[in-house]
């Protein structure tokens, strides 16, 4: 599908309806490059591999693609030309870089349908899936590489200007660059919200988006600014066809789906993490908080009757969680009697 053009609500609304009610989204992609033997302590986290192992970010989109994903988030989240240029890289340099992240997803997909067309991998029973490539745009708080997006505090000084500059020209880059839509990741206050609104509109960006908040109480985003606020900036934006909540922890989610609810009727997504803790100076993730791969899966159903149709995962899922979603979900829509694949 055309998901570039036309009226972006209708769009999505017939991307909803082509998978069957409710899309199933990726997981978490750095830390699935860890654990294919990525070392990501780095200021650059994720966007390190795209410089030193593009390979294991196509491999790591495929395997979500292999275990049922429709939507699939690139490795742009920490990548921005001023976190390139501070390793040396010059303005065209990252761009290309930005671009180079679209283009992987977009090869994984290229891959993935020609297996599907030719019968490997045992999708020979699946036409073409629809699947869209997700344009991921970290916050700043990602750029500053210490744990910010899960506090964000910027301080007094940073204003919304000083934000839209920073994030314009990575936007223009990736919207440009063959993504069907922009993912705003993790964002971690109001501020950055409106900032995203206005550059949406002031830079004329052709591609639709979704925004993407994080909470760590389950009643506001995790700066403290008003959830029901957040919503609304992206409820009002007309380029903005999806809204929701990723890397949170997973027991948060129902709650915060009935307050988005309450202020939009745009489908809501969410890809919750593992519940586990980050260690943003050792840039480590803290073994033992999190829930169990089951228990993760156990509460899909509960999120999409709440009114979830974009469901996936964040941090520390794994394409074993996918798999189990997108069968959670094939389960829902059977036919009593009929065998889910
Ligand atoms: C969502 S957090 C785990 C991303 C990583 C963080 N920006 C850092 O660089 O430590
Ligand atoms: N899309 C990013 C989000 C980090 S919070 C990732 O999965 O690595
Ligand atoms: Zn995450």
């Amino acid at each position: 599908m055309e998901f570039g053009s036309g009226d972006p609500q209708a769009l999505m609304r017939e991307f909803l309806h082509l998978v069957g009610g409710c899309a199933v989204i990726d997981g978490g992609l750095a830390t699935e490059l860890e654990a294919n033997g990525a070392d990501l302590n780095d200021p650059l986290w994720s966007a390190k591999c795209l410089i030193s192992s593009p390979h294991l970010i196509r491999k790591v989109h495929l395997a979500y693609l292999e275990a049922g994903a429709h939507v699939i988030i690139t490795s742009s989240y920490q990548a921005t030309i001023q976190g390139f240029k501070s390793r040396g890289f010059s303005p065209e340099e990252s761009e290309d870089l930005l671009r180079r992240s679209v283009e992987i997803a977009r090869e994984a997909r290229d891959i993935f349908y020609n297996d599907c067309l030719r019968g490997y991998g045992g999708h020979s029973d699946i036409k073409k899936r629809t699947v869209l490539v997700a344009a991921s745009i970290g916050s700043y708080g990602a750029y500053l590489a210490d744990g910010s997006e899960y506090s964000g505090h910027y301080g007094k000084d940073v204003t919304i200007e000083n934000l839209k500059d920073f994030h314009r020209r990575r936007l223009e880059v990736l919207a440009e660059g063959g993504a069907d839509l922009i993912a705003f990741e993790t964002i971690p206050n109001k501020l950055e919200a409106q900032a995203y609104a206005e550059l949406l509109e002031e830079a004329n960006i052709r591609i639709p988006a979704w925004f993407s908040f994080n909470s760590k109480d389950g009643v506001n985003v995790v700066s403290g600014d008003s959830l029901t606020e957040c919503v609304s900036i992206a409820d009002s934006c007309k380029r903005v066809v999806a809204v929701g909540i990723n890397c949170t922890p997973p027991r948060f989610i129902h709650g915060l789906i009935l307050s988005i609810k309450k202020v939009t009727k745009k489908p809501i997504l969410i890809y919750p993490n593992s519940g586990e803790r980050y260690d943003a100076d050792k840039k480590e993730w803290v073994v033992s908080t999190g829930v169990t791969n089951e228990d993760f899966v156990s509460y899909v159903q509960v999120w999409h009757e709440a009114g979830a149709c974009l469901i996936g995962g964040c941090c520390r899922t794994t394409p074993k969680t996918i798999r189990g979603i997108s069968l959670a979900l094939q389960k829902e829509h059977a036919i009593p009697g009929e065998s889910v694949p």
